[in-house]
């Protein structure tokens, strides 16, 4: 089975319980959750109008192909009320397939690696929690998000939030 990473993030209503509920649906549709992420407060990036955001990083195991488990992902925020208003506007919950293994997918209607991921104080941080091993052409997550201007926009929340079973 694949090793992959997906980014969840939330800034409407019960943020942490959305993150909590996309993670538990992710679960009963095939994706096998590994490793959690602390939770991060985060100010929005893009859109500026709008409440700070809840982010986190997983790393989940699954036989689904890329487009499989993009559909599973669009059902689980259809699910959880996401609705498309603003470009980088508000939403109940966000999830993003960061990587798929070692795999590039360039379709129309999915990129992996996400294509704004390494941009992103918010993918990093956590990401450099579950992963620290990982580079990007020899660059370590940590010396990407040192020389990131708003990494500062990203605060610790909670740690444990997730039990793994
Ligand atoms: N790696 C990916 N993960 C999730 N969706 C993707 C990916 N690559 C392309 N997409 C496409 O992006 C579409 C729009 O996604 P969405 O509305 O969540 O974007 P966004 O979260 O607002 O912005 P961003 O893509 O910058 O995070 C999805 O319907 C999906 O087809
Ligand atoms: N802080 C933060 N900002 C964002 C986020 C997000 O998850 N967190 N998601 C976006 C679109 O994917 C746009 N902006």
């Amino acid at each position: 089975m694949t090793d992959v990473f997906l980014s969840i993030g939330s800034n409407i209503g019960d943020r942490e319980e959305y993150l909590r509920n996309a993670l538990i649906r992710l679960s009963e549709n095939s994706v096998i959750i590994e490793k959690v992420s602390p939770i991060y407060e985060t100010e929005p990036v893009g859109y500026k109008d709008q409440g700070k955001f809840l982010n986190a990083v997983v790393k989940v195991k699954t036989e689904l192909k890329p487009h499989e488990l993009l559909k599973v992902v669009n059902s689980v925020e259809k699910e959880l009320k996401r609705e498309r208003t603003v470009r980088w506007g508000p939403r109940t919950i966000d999830i993003d397939i960061l990587l798929y293994g070692d795999l590039v997918v360039d379709d129309d209607d999915l990129k992996i690696p996400h294509e704004r991921m390494w941009e992103r104080a918010f993918v990093l941080i956590p990401l450099n929690d579950i992963a620290p091993y990982m580079t990007k052409d020899g660059e370590k997550l940590s010396c990407l998000i040192e020389m990131l201007p708003d990494k500062e926009d990203v605060k610790l929340l909670k740690r444990d939030w997730y039990k793994v079973v």
